[in-house]
């Protein structure tokens, strides 16, 4: 019987030999390759983890000392300890297992949302509150990878933690060296210099331990070896100067802060970590245990894939790593690709990442032109206000990240880059619904949240020429912040204009002579729009459909286009609330147009994981259900519009 199947609580792992748990890591690894080669989801991080969850369960309990997983893509380990094992044919589907902690899965789960360096956060508010109960044996642990640590909100809270030496909080530091590509910056030096530093004493202590028993010949190579460990310290101390001497034997910044910093520790010796994390368990005060981990440690292609070590996977034939299904071409390689042509002939522009380069279409970008590239670490906020500084000097940043991560820097958007008035150009992939990440990373809200930045203009392409045009006029704008948003996965087909009214494409004209709709669609729900208007047709509603193509500020075309339509109905995919609909609902109110609108998008909430489709079919933006909107409100309208029919609203929203 498999070890297993005998676990269902952290208590089961409590009785197990240091052999046992050797072949339990090994059965947990290939549970862990079967299963999210099938379902996708996070291999690589996973991977990289097993050691150091089992020995976090076997030192702590669970769910009395609180465990915390910055990110949270790397608690699948935790979950099948934790009793879900049997649910990961599910995984990050709907109704199934959510790719990150769920409180509502488990007792043991607490961060649900997968934004990145949260968790010290929490750690610190949690310590605050077991102080206040008095609950001195309630230990909390905080588990934050490197690249988590490279983003600024960690340190926020590491300056609170650091603050109290009588509120004790363990900070397990996974450092594997990368986030998705290797984690950058002075931190992740520092973090190198401490490993280099252990495996250097190790190396030593290997030395004298392995040549001391050598007789007189052994020693003597000792003693030659360890002048030359001295001498390469003396070298890099000279080389280096005084200023840097700490490379060679660094002193945490940890350290430096007043926490008690343990380790490195190798992240994959179950017994070193139990003893490394006994020792923060008791320390009593707030304590470090750095961890030194690998990536998709124990799978091959994990382990050689150079770009992310399959750090987020679709899914993948286990035998050789490779995607099942060629993705075709992405909105982030049509990003890419269009921008390092037009850096050919801007040498103004240059590019930010915010540790994702891969995934947001910019590895082509930074091979050609590396001095050009930058990628900032997990620090969006930095990334958005260090792009202010550029474009004041002069570049044209285009930022490019999740449209979901731009929520936390939102403040640099609005005070950095609009008040200013900067020429930079955010680039938001991943936006709208995406559906199995789960809801912290649908991109919802950025056309709500950006409506209220005075100056700065969004761009919605609906395919992939009006994404490379529409990219082209951003970089062009050297007197306000621009924005292109588009979803993640494949662009679809060209979608040409039949026609355009100013700066509006119009996609398909109604039939003249009869009480037409208006259909305004946001980017690439034009696809749907367009099919929902044929629908339309074949049931007697004939219905124009419009691409405004800049959805903010509006075209000023719209007022009078909806004029001249019976009903309006917008469609984006976003929030609801406050978004592209709601905009149009007041341009045509400020122009007096009594045209009524019905608005559609995504309700307010937080969409749980489902494939994109299942979600949008939820929010009614299939073609069907856009169909059957239009279709009932031109029914209301004309009956309000017949003698004696119903009053109705000058607009109205469902
Ligand atoms: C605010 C934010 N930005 C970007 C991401 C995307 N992201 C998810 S995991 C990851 C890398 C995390 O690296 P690390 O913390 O070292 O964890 P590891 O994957 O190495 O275990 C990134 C950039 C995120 N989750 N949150
Ligand atoms: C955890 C995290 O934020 C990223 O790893 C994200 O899950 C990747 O998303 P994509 O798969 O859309 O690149
Ligand atoms: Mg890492």
């Amino acid at each position: 019987m498999s070890l297993l199947a005998r676990i269902d609580q952290p208590a089961d792992l409590r009785g197990l030999s240091h052999p046992e748990l050797v072949r339990l890591a090994g059965e947990i690894r290939d549970f862990l390759i079967r299963h999210v080669a099938a379902t996708g989801g996070h291999l690589g991080p996973n991977l990289g983890v097993v050691e150091l969850t089992l020995a976090l369960h076997r030192v702590f309990d669970s769910p009395r000392d609180r465990l915390l997983w910055d990110v949270g893509h790397q608690a699948y380990v935790h979950k099948i300890v934790t009793g879900r094992a049997g649910e990961f044919t599910g995984l990050r589907q709907r109704g199934g297992l959510s790719g990150y902690p769920s409180r509502e899965e488990s007792a043991h789960d607490h961060i649900e949302h997968s934004h990145a360096s949260a968790a010290l956060s929490y750690a610190d508010g949690m310590a605050k509150a077991a102080q206040f109960a008095g609950e001195a044996d309630r230990h909390i642990v905080a588990v934050v990878g490197d690249g988590a640590l490279t983003g600024g909100l960690a340190w926020e809270a590491l300056n609170n933690i650091a603050e109290a030496p009588g509120r004790p909080v363990v900070i397990v530091v996974n450092d594997n060296g990368r986030s998705y590509a290797p984690t950058v910056g002075g931190l992740a030096r520092h973090l190198a210099a401490l490993r280099a530093h252990a495996g250097y004493e190790r190396l030593a202590g290997w030395g004298k331990q392995a040549l001391g028993g050598a007789g007189t010949p052994g020693r003597a190579l000792h003693r030659t070896l360890h002048a030359a460990k001295e001498g390469i310290k003396e070298g890099l101390r000279a080389g280096l100067g005084e200023d840097h001497a700490e490379a060679v034997t660094p002193h945490s910044l940890f350290g430096a802060l007043g926490l008690q910093y343990i380790g490195p520790v190798d992240g994959h010796d179950i017994t070193a970590l139990e003893a490394a994390l006994e020792r923060a368990k008791a320390h009593g005060a707030p304590a470090v245990v750095h961890c030194i981990t690998r990536k998709g440690l124990g799978y091959a292609p994990a382990e050689q894939d150079e770009e992310d070590h399959l750090h987020g996977i679709g899914t993948i034939d286990p035998r050789t790593g490779r995607p099942l299904r060629p993705a075709g071409l992405t909105w982030s390689a049509a990003f890419g690709r269009e921008l390092v042509e037009l850096a050919d002939t801007h040498p103004e522009v240059v590019a930010i990442t915010a540790a994702m380069p891969g995934s947001v279409g910019l590895n082509d970008f930074a091979a050609r032109y590396p001095a050009r590239f930058f990628d900032v670490g997990i620090a969006e906020q930095h990334a958005v206000a260090s792009a202010a500084g550029m474009a004041m000097a002069g570049l044209h940043p285009v930022i490019a990240l999740y449209g979901t991560f731009l929520n936390r820097a939102l403040d640099q958007v609005l005070m950095d880059l609009a008040l200013h008035r900067l020429g930079a150009t955010l680039v938001l992939d991943r936006s709208g619904v995406t559906g199995d990440d789960g809801p912290s990373h649908n991109g919802l809200w950025d056309l709500a949240m950006l409506q209220a930045v005075p100056g700065l203009r969004i761009a919605a392409p609906r395919d992939a020429r009006t994404l490379r045009e529409q990219l082209r006029q951003a970089v062009s704008v050297t007197d306000a912040p621009t924005v292109l948003r588009y979803p993640r996965g494949a662009v679809g087909p060209e979608i040409p204009a039949a026609g355009r009214a100013g700066a509006v494409d119009v996609l398909r004209e109604a039939a003249p002579g009869t009480d037409p709709v208006l259909l305004i669609a946001v980017g690439t729900t034009a696809a749907v729009a367009l099919e929902a208007a044929g629908l339309c047709a074949g049931r007697g509603v004939e219905v124009t459909v419009v691409d405004p193509r800049w959805v903010k500020p509006l075209p000023g075309e719209l007022p009078a286009l909806a004029a001249g339509h019976a009903l309006v109905v917008t469609v984006e995919d976003g929030l609801r609330t406050g978004g592209v609909g709601t905009a149009v609902v007041q341009a045509l109110q400020e122009a007096g147009v009594r045209t009524p609108v019905r608005v559609l998008g995504v309700a307010d909430g937080f969409p749980r994981q489902a494939t994109r489709a299942e979600i949008l079919t939820e929010a009614g933006l299939t073609a069907r259900a856009v169909a059957d909107t239009v279709i009932q409100a031109a029914a209301q309208v004309a009956a309000a519009a017949s003698p004696g029919g119903p009053r109705t609203a000058s607009g109205f929203e469902r």
